[in-house]
């Protein structure tokens, strides 16, 4: 029992947040970036320092987003306006784009550090749709998803990526957008009806839901449950392995 209705045929996964907590080191590498920037704003321009709050301010302008797309709709959110810069700026330069390289370090610096281990209920997940023939792919915003995997140990359990690499090549626009999940399904030879979305991040539910998928899983991690299921959520799980325990929904009405 997979807990899912019947007629799917793939699962997409988000990776952080769903496979892998690195949800909560994005969060952090951000909250790094965006304090010592607006620290620097308030003293230049003798506003108020109000730092990046890492759940409230995270879950609503930056998580699931493309890195700049990120940056933009977490500056525009305090109405700061800066240049867009070049994609190869450095992490010195104010730019969108500077800001961007800036939290990537952070983000790197953090990764190496730490390492990364899959969430046990997830590998569960993913190996027993493995065993019932689902074919299974994994949809992120991330530039990073493809070493993740391999450091998780999962990449074996995925059969395609569709991630922040990719999307550019593709031309595919970046979560809330549904592009990225319509063509892993695309990918994986099944349509949007007859797939299931694995989402943490609002603007991935969102993707879901815009997509037209067959059944939209919300991961709640963060104690956003009502928030995931008014963004488009069928259902929400604070962990994949609860399906497992569930018994099937039957044919989505
Ligand atoms: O900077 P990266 O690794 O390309 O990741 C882009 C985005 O990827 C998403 O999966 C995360 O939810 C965001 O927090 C992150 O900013």
């Amino acid at each position: 029992m997979l807990g899912l209705p019947a007629g799917i045929r793939a699962c997409l996964f988000d990776l952080d947040g769903v496979l892998t907590p690195t949800a909560a080191v994005h969060a952090a590498a951000w909250k790094e970036v965006f304090d010592e920037f607006l620290r620097q704003h308030a003293a230049r321009t003798g506003a108020e320092f109000r730092p990046f709050d890492q759940v409230a301010d995270y879950d609503e302008y930056v998580d699931g987003r493309p890195r700049a797309d990120g940056t933009r709709s977490f500056l525009a959110s305090r109405h700061v306006t800066l240049p867009e810069g070049q994609p190869d700026d450095p992490p010195d330069k104010e730019t969108v784009q500077g800001l961007s390289a800036r939290k990537d370090e952070a983000f790197a610096r953090r990764l190496h550090h730490d390492g990364v281990k899959p969430y046990e209920g997830s590998v569960r997940y993913l190996r027993a749709a493995r065993d019932a023939g689902l074919r299974r792919a994994v949809v992120s915003s991330s530039r990073h998803c493809a070493e993740i995997l391999v450091a998780a140990g999962i990449a074996d359990l995925i059969e395609a990526r569709v991630d922040g690499v990719v999307a550019p090549r593709e031309g595919l626009r970046g979560k809330p957008a549904p592009d990225t999940f319509r063509y892993a399904a695309r990918l994986l030879g099944v349509e949007p009806a007859a797939a299931v979305v694995f989402e943490d991040a609002l603007a991935g539910v969102a993707a879901g839901r815009a997509g037209g998928f067959g059944y939209i899983v919300g991961v709640d991690r963060a104690g956003q449950a009502d928030e995931l299921r008014t963004h488009g959520a069928d259902t929400v799980v604070k962990d994949l392995a609860e399906l497992l325990d569930r018994p099937d929904p039957g044919v989505k009405s």
